[in-house]
This record gives structure tokens, sequence and C-alpha cells, in this order.
């Protein structure tokens, strides 16, 4: 089976509500779709999200890469050379991870679709389904606790809350939250790099003297300041979590050699895709760093790319797939089901769907 050909196709997706961060504000998805065809009229799909605040991509540098470099360098290869096929994508240009995501997963797909197989099952399946958080956008502090106390009523256990657009507020903003939905929810914050080092310590130390019991808070700070994730690490008692810090695996590395952080969040936009989000993955496993699966505001398409690794992994402990619940419609049919906090593997093969 021969890869003939990589087509380009725009994924749009309104959102339910705005999506807002430290890092910016969304309404809609609006992300690059490809397709890997082949000489056997075989299809392999993926997807990738210009999220140019993180990966520095934006749509036409997603194209750009992926018709001038990645389709030149794979095109003609066999299938079954799918690790030579790996190396060429990913040194064909340096960074554009996400580019290589859309076309690492496409490849992954038509793997396992010609083995007639599902993928996280050629992955190595270790389960079957996987909870998810869903993400309480940065707002008004009244806003966040409705937004948290409706997200609770339709069944979430586990809320990503962004914070980091006014420091001054997150402590409150856990505190009433936490109020408002009781002891049993769990939460994560999310500052999207917004605080500095001091800044952190001070809110994190404040949250847990107040009894707040937040699981993790991911990346506090700049994400090039390793040494002030190092010391966020080091000065308080909660979990923290290296996201915009960790792209590589030699990021991951990094970022376990200086203790800089306790958990990784693995999302196939900053590795590239599964190839070398395993790596990351087994890099961490060594070391006794457990990882969350996370993705950028992606639909299905992408996201169930994120679940089928996330099912084969054992070291993936923290799902943050929501991108298609967060969507206001989701147009795919086929892979995985996303209901509510449960995304649910389904035995078709590869990643389960044809567009
Ligand atoms: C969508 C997901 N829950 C999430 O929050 N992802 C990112 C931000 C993604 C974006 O800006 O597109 C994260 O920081 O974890
Ligand atoms: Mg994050």
């Amino acid at each position: 089976m021969k890869i003939t050909d990589i087509q380009i196709f725009e994924v749009e997706a309104p959102l339910r509500t705005p999506f807002k961060t430290a890092l910016r504000t969304v309404d809609k998805i609006r992300n690059i779709g490809v397709q890997v065809l082949t000489d056997n009229g075989q299809v392999g799909v993926g997807e990738a999200a210009p999220t140019a605040v993180i990966t520095g991509e934006t749509k036409a540098s997603i194209v750009h890469a992926i018709t001038e470099y990645i389709k030149p360098a794979i095109t003609g290869m066999d299938i079954d050379d799918f690790s030579s096929i790996m190396e060429r994508l990913h040194h064909c240009i340096y960074k554009n991870t996400s580019a290589k995501a859309a076309v690492d997963m496409a490849i992954y797909d038509l793997f396992a679709k010609k083995y007639k197989t599902p993928l996280y099952k050629v992955l190595g399946s270790y389960r079957k389904e996987l909870k998810t958080d869903i993400t309480i956008s940065v707002n008004e502090i009244s806003e966040m606790v409705t937004d948290s106390v409706e997200a609770v009523k339709r069944g979430f256990e586990i809320l990503k809350i962004k914070v980091g657009k006014n420091p001054d507020e997150d402590v409150e903003r856990i505190k009433q939250i936490r109020n408002a939905v009781g002891p049993h929810i769990t939460l994560r914050v999310d500052a999207n790099q917004g605080w500095t080092a001091k800044q952190a310590v001070k809110i994190i130390r404040k949250l847990e003297d107040a009894g707040t019991e937040i699981e993790l808070v991911e990346q506090p700070v700049h994400y090039e300041d390793l040494i002030g994730m190092q010391y966020v690490t080091a000065n308080t008692q909660t979990n923290i979590l290296a996201d915009e810090s960790v792209f590589s695996p030699l990021d991951a590395v990094k970022i376990i050699e200086m203790r800089a952080a306790d958990f990784i969040n693995i999302k196939l936009m900053k590795t590239g895709g599964i190839y070398q989000a395993q790596k990351i993955c087994h890099i961490a496993e060594a070391n006794g760093i457990e990882c969350m699966i996370g993705c950028m505001l992606e639909t299905k398409i992408s996201v169930s790319a994120a679940a089928h690794f996330a099912a084969s992994e054992k070291n993936i402990q923290m799902v943050d797939l929501d991108g298609p619940i967060l969507c206001l419609k989701d147009p795919i049919t086929g892979g995985p089901t996303f209901n509510n906090q449960w995304i649910r593997m389904s035995d078709e093969p590869g990643i389960g769907f044809s567009l």
C-alpha cells in the first residue's frame, strides 16, 4: 500500500461558548484536515489545529509545511515501511508540529486499516474508555461558578479551570468554584503561563491553606521559564503539570532532570503526533512521572487519534480531551464515542471513520 497523495480540507466547528484562556479567546474551530491517499484506494485521515500562541503555527503555515515539505518527503513510500515514513516525516522540516501531527495520525490510521484493526489495539490496548475533564473558560468569577455548576449537572466529575488572566482574582475564583461544586469534584487549574514564579507560589499556597484540594496546577509560568517552574514545584505541595514547556522527548528529559514538574501533558499538536508522543510517555513512565493526554481546540478527527493513543498507554493517567464536547455539534460519525465525560473506544479499523 503506497502513499500517492495528501489532500487538504478545511475543518470548521462553532463552539458552544467562547473558549477563553490567559493566552487567547476563540469562538469557532478553524482547523486543517488531511487525507493521505494510497494506491489501493485506502484513505488515512488527520487534523491540525493552528494554535499560533502555543505552537507558532497558522492555517497557512500548516498547509505550506504539508504541501511543500511533508508530501514530497513521503509520497511513494509503502505503509509497511512505517518507521522510515515516520523518520522522514519528522525530519523533513523543523518544528511545525501540528502539520506533522495531522499526517502522522493519518499514517497510523492507514497502518491500522491495512491490518483491519482499531488503532488502539495496534498500539497495544490498555483500556477501552477514558474519563475526560471539561474546560471552564476564564471569565468573571460569577460566570465561572455558573459554568462549573452546569458542567457538574451535565455529569462531569473533573473540571479544568482556566486562570492566569487576572492573577489577583484567581484565589477567590477557585475558592468560589470549590464552594459551589462541593468536595467530590476534581479541580484542575490551568494558568496557561499567566503567573510569575513568585506569584504562582503565593497563589498556590493560599489555595492549599484554604483547603481547595486542587488536583494539579498546569503550566503556571512562561514556557521557557524552567527555573521558575522548578521553583514553583519545589515550594508548593500541589502537583505541577508541564504543558507548553514540553513539545519534544528532549523537553521531557529536561523537565524530569530538573524536577521542574510532577506531571507532563502530552498533546499530539505539540509532539507532532503519536510517534513522538509514545517516546515522551515512555520516558516519563520510566522516571515515575504520570502523563495527561491533552488537546488544543480540535474536533473529533484528531481528538479520536489522541484517544486511541491514550487507550493504549498505562502511563496516561489524566485525560483532557474535551475538544469535541466544546463544539456545538459533531458532524463526524464513527470512531470513539464522546458522551459527556466518557470517551469509549469503538472497534472499527483504524481511527474509526472515513470522511
Ligand atoms: C481544550 C483543552 N481543554 C485545553 O485547554 N487545551 C490547551 C489550550 C488549547 C488552546 O488554546 O487551543 C491547554 O492549555 O491545555
Ligand atoms: Mg494547558
